[in-house]
């Protein structure tokens, strides 16, 4: 049997002595802290691999419990915090769900409160587990990060998504490639009442028609060649939870009409089979396509688009909330450091004015990817402007393009960016378009990095 391992910090003894009493009663595993100096040595020393639970005071004297839940959160640890807040002090409460808390209690609580979490937790963590195989299978990673972020901009959205987590509206999430779409749909997921059951999710683009439509749907043995045996699909798997489909723009047009069916009969026939099989599924999607544009130009059924757009949300690329750019480097400094045991633990302030004045064509995912590429080249304390690509191009926002005095060639290579993006990546029309020989272009574009920008701006778009 598998024994559950709870951390609880308070500096009340004589709530710890209580928790200790009923839990162990209850055959668990518990180790109490007293302040949060020592809870945070502990987490230091020995990691929270094998605990599956942490019961956190907010207000301690030493350590708030707000702060650990942020270095904990920062740390990239797997570990489900639940706050225990003193009665009346709800916004402490609301603001450590924010930060990303797992929930929280209001003191005093009677036991069968904090069984009933620990059930939740305990089936919570064993759901996420299959989740995540189930995930890997498909080449996708579980959305179980945290949500970064300082910017009012992002905080609209933000609380939209935890608004309409509570109900049961189909949500489209539009945004540029690596804004956090598939976050946010995990966020929704994870805020809702089918939060106990599966989030799966499938990219509609990277798959051919007959296998996106055999992932979905499942097939019955020998529905095709090479269909030795019976097999699921994600619709049968994700009963009862979500489905999150990434770039649903780009579904072909038979594979749009037999989703519409799932979505208004609420059932599905495997391919192969005859009989149809009831659903009850949540449907989340997202692409950074404009799905309007879409819909006009008859690529994308109206139908559909209705049933699955009954909520919109649009996530700002990060050069529109710039104030958002700190702490999610610093987020990414730490998860990386942590994971490949370095101990860095800042940027330089030049370093970090150069990864706020660039651009981020990739979004929050280009940021990412240039945090870990710096982690992996710094060997001091802090991360140097040498570590960072960005050097060469110092792109700032939008916003701010006309106050700030910028080398050529960083203009030069937004412009060109710029008609790259306009003419859909078409090389010989940007050259014409520019006035340039094909070759010069060709040149330039391996010079500013373009086609890395491109990769990791418009992948779908290629
Ligand atoms: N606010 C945030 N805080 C921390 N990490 C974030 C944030 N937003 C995005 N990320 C991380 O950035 C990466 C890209 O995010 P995600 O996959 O959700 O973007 P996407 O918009 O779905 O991308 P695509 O359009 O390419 O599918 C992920 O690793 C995600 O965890």
């Amino acid at each position: 049997m598998y024994k559950a391992r709870i951390l609880i910090c308070d500096d009340e003894v004589e709530i710890l002595r209580y928790l200790n009493k009923i839990l162990t009663a209850k055959g668990l595993s518990v180790e109490i802290f007293t302040s949060g100096a020592a809870l945070m040595r502990r987490l230091g020393n020995r990691g929270a691999d094998e605990c599956d639970l942490l019961l956190l005071d907010v207000k301690m004297p030493d350590l708030d419990g707000i702060e650990i839940l942020q270095r904990v959160k920062a740390s990239g640890m797997e570990l489900p915090i639940v706050m225990m807040t003193a009665f009346g002090s709800i916004s402490s409460a609301i603001e450590s769900i924010r930060l990303g808390a797992y929930d929280y209690v209001t003191k005093p609580f009677p036991k069968e409160k904090i069984f009933g979490l620990l059930e939740n937790v305990l089936e919570r963590k064993l759901l996420l587990k299959e989740n995540s195989n189930l995930k890997e299978e498909l080449g996708k990673p579980a959305a179980a990060d945290s949500i970064v972020f300082t910017s009012a901009t992002f905080r609209a959205v933000y609380d939209m998504a935890l608004k309409v987590a509570q109900s049961e509206a189909n949500v489209v999430v539009l945004g540029e490639s690596g804004t956090g779409k598939e976050l946010i749909a995990g966020l929704i997921h994870n805020n809702s009442l089918r939060a106990g059951k599966r989030f799966l999710s499938i990219n509609c683009a990277a798959l051919s028609d007959t296998l996106l439509e055999s992932q979905l749907f499942g097939h019955v043995r020998g529905a095709f060649t090479g269909a030795v045996s019976h097999q699921k699909g994600l619709l049968e798997e994700a009963n009862g939870g979500t489905l999150f489909l990434d770039e649903v723009g780009d579904m072909s047009p038979a594979i749009q009409a037999k989703l519409l069916r799932v979505i208004q009969e609420r059932d599905f026939i495997p391919v192969g089979d005859t009989r149809p099989k009831s659903v009850d599924i949540r449907f989340l999607a997202a692409t950074n396509k404009d799905l309007d544009e879409e819909v006009r130009q008859g690529r994308f059924r109206e139908d559909l688009f209705f049933r699955l757009n009954v909520i919109t949300l649009h996530l700002p690329p990060l050069r529109e909330r710039q104030e958002d750019i700190a702490p999610i480097a610093l987020h990414f400094l730490r998860k990386f450091s942590q994971r490949m045991k370095k101990n860095i633990a800042d940027f330089t302030p030049v370093a970090l004015q150069l990864l706020q004045s660039y651009g981020w064509p990739g979004n929050i995912r280009e940021l990412e990817n240039v945090i870990e590429r710096a982690v992996i080249l710094t060997s001091g304390p802090v991360v140097t402007a040498e570590e960072l690509p960005v050097w060469k191009r110092p792109v700032r926002s939008e916003a701010k393009q006309d106050d700030r005095l910028v080398p050529l060639e960083a203009v030069e290579r937004e412009h060109i960016l710029h008609v790259l993006k306009k003419s859909g990546y078409n090389k010989s029309r940007t050259a014409k378009i520019l006035g340039i020989a094909r070759r010069t272009l060709d040149r330039k574009i391996e010079e500013y990095d373009l086609d890395e920008a491109r990769s990791s701006a418009e992948e779908s778009e290629y």
